[in-house]
């Protein structure tokens, strides 16, 4: 199985537990691995046989310009379903991290990874 990657894709969003940060938008960063058979669309140089990380990258920052949740779980939870029902992803690796959100530390955030891996 093959990897598309979208790495520190930045997103713009309405997330938290508390009152005030259901007031603002906050920076996420998404690091996505995507499984995917890319063998036809290096064959024949074709970006339809692929999955097409600029087209996926816009949705998600589409997503995040619609949708409020107050965890970062639930941010990842539905990010993932998008991924498998819109773009047919059959595994996703996805890394959700807030960054300042713990003053001491870099970064926090969560990593789930849903759907069969094949190959
Ligand atoms: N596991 C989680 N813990 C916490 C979350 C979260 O989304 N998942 N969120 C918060 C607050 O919103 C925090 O980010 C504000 O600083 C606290 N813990």
């Amino acid at each position: 199985m093959d990897t598309v990657l979208i790495e520190g894709l930045a997103l713009e969003a309405v997330i938290g537990v508390y009152k005030w940060e259901q007031q603002i938008h906050q920076r996420l960063l998404l690091d996505l691995e995507l499984g995917c058979d890319i063998a036809r669309a290096a064959r024949d140089d074709d970006l339809s046989a692929t999955l097409d990380y600029a087209a996926i990258s816009a949705r998600l920052q589409k997503f995040c310009n619609e949708h409020r949740f107050e965890l970062v779980e639930t941010f990842a939870e539905r990010m993932a379903e998008l991924l498998q029902q819109a773009f047919g992803v059959t595994w996703v690796r996805l890394t959700l991290r807030k960054p300042g959100a713990v003053v001491d530390a870099a970064f926090v955030g969560i990593r789930i990874e849903r759907g069969q891996r094949e190959g």
